[in-house]
């Protein structure tokens, strides 16, 4: 669990601290706020990846040169420094030599936000980086792997963007991408599976149906990667691009059988969307033997009081969770309870004892 927080010119946070008791807290506040900033801040102490910005540059507040958060994660004090283009990344004060390092010795997170509709109806992309996250989190390998593949499919594709391309770079460029496309696909085959009955249990107790949700990895190289890569060796010369691997998979999603994108209802969307990420936390407490953090960014106003009680007996009771919203009157009943805290204009007041 987090027990405290600690931010240093981080989004709109000149300087923050906060301390968290095991069941996390709720942060309430207008639009704009910073929010989601916060748990924004958590997912990239504990993951070195925020689920908004692709660099650490958008996090360093304006007029910084650079950001700092830190924090008690699990009992160890880790620590992600961002200064002019550089990043240092510390655990018990001692400098560590790798991302890979820090993360096999952090912990695990869950996001839940509301763009996860975006996963039944927005493009493969979305679904891809759904995996990655859980994948990473995993398999140490995933994020080195993916890293080489995909500077590898830039530079491929940059060779077939020439008039002539020559087959002895193509094909250097194809063993890395056989390599590290077979390495990548086999996790993702493997977490699909994983996934695949948790969701499916999560959608009829959230949807509180017998709605079947199936969910199956569709392989952008089926067969593996070389034999992938030579059934379309002539097409990719005349679409220029590599049109064999796994920047090319994607989750095929139904529900009662039917494509969910075309056939599911808002709401039913809402609750696949749901269903994936709460698979998503157990799969990891159950591969990782730990029980991940739930970072849930303003997805209650959005469900009606049935979902969200659905989805709140849902959530493992023992995990921390860490929930954003702009009104508290949905929160009834067991809400009450809970640690709030206050965010007005960059600053948080604790504003609630448990
Ligand atoms: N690098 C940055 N430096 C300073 N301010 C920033 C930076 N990046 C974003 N902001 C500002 O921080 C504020 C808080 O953003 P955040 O998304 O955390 O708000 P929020 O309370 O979650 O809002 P909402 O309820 O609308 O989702 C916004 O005004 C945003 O423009």
């Amino acid at each position: 669990m987090l027990k405290s927080l600690r931010l240093l010119d981080f989004r709109c946070f000149e300087q923050l601290s906060l301390e968290f008791s095991e069941r996390g807290g709720i942060f309430i506040g207008d639009n704009a706020q910073g929010k989601t900033s916060i748990l924004e801040a958590i997912c990239v102490l504990v993951r070195l990846q925020s689920p908004r910005a692709k660099t650490m540059r958008p996090l360093v507040r304006f007029e910084s040169t650079g950001l700092g958060i830190a924090g008690d994660c699990w009992d160890r004090d880790l620590a992600v420094r961002f200064s002019r283009g550089t990043a240092s990344l510390h655990i018990d004060g001692e400098e560590l030599p790798t991302q890979n390092t820090f993360l096999s010795q952090s912990g695990l997170i869950v996001w839940m936000g509301n763009e996860d509709v975006d996963l039944i109806r927005g493009s493969g992309g979305g679904r891809r980086r759904y995996l990655d996250f859980i994948c990473s989190q995993l398999d140490l390998g995933y994020r080195r792997a993916l890293s080489r593949y995909r500077r590898a499919l830039k530079s491929r594709n940059l060779l077939l963007k020439d008039r002539d391309p020559r087959d002895a770079e193509l094909n250097a460029f194809a063993e890395i991408l056989i390599e590290h496309g077979d390495y990548i696909s086999a996790v993702r085959d493997r977490v699909v599976q994983l996934i695949e009955p948790l969701a499916n249990a999560a959608q009829k107790e959230i949807s509180v149906s017998d709605e079947q949700l199936a969910v199956l990895y569709n392989s952008g190289s089926d067969g593996g990667m070389r034999e992938a890569l030579a059934a379309t060796a002539e097409s990719e010369r005349r679409q220029r691009q590599t049109l064999a691997g796994p920047h090319r998979d994607d989750l095929k999603l139904a529900i009662n059988g039917m494509p969910a994108a075309d056939f599911a209802s808002e709401g039913q969307q809402r609750t696949i969307a749901l269903a994936l990420k709460l698979a998503q936390g157990e799969a990891l407490k159950a591969e990782a033997g730990k029980t991940p953090v739930y970072l849930l960014d303003d997805i209650f106003g959005e469900l009606d009081p049935t979902r969200r009680n659905a989805l709140m007996d849902y959530l493992p009771t023992e995990a921390q969770k860490f929930i954003t919203t702009t009104t508290v009157d949905w929160m009834v009943g067991e809400w009450e309870p809970w640690p709030l805290f206050e965010v007005s204009e960059g600053g948080v007041k604790r504003c609630l004892a448990e």
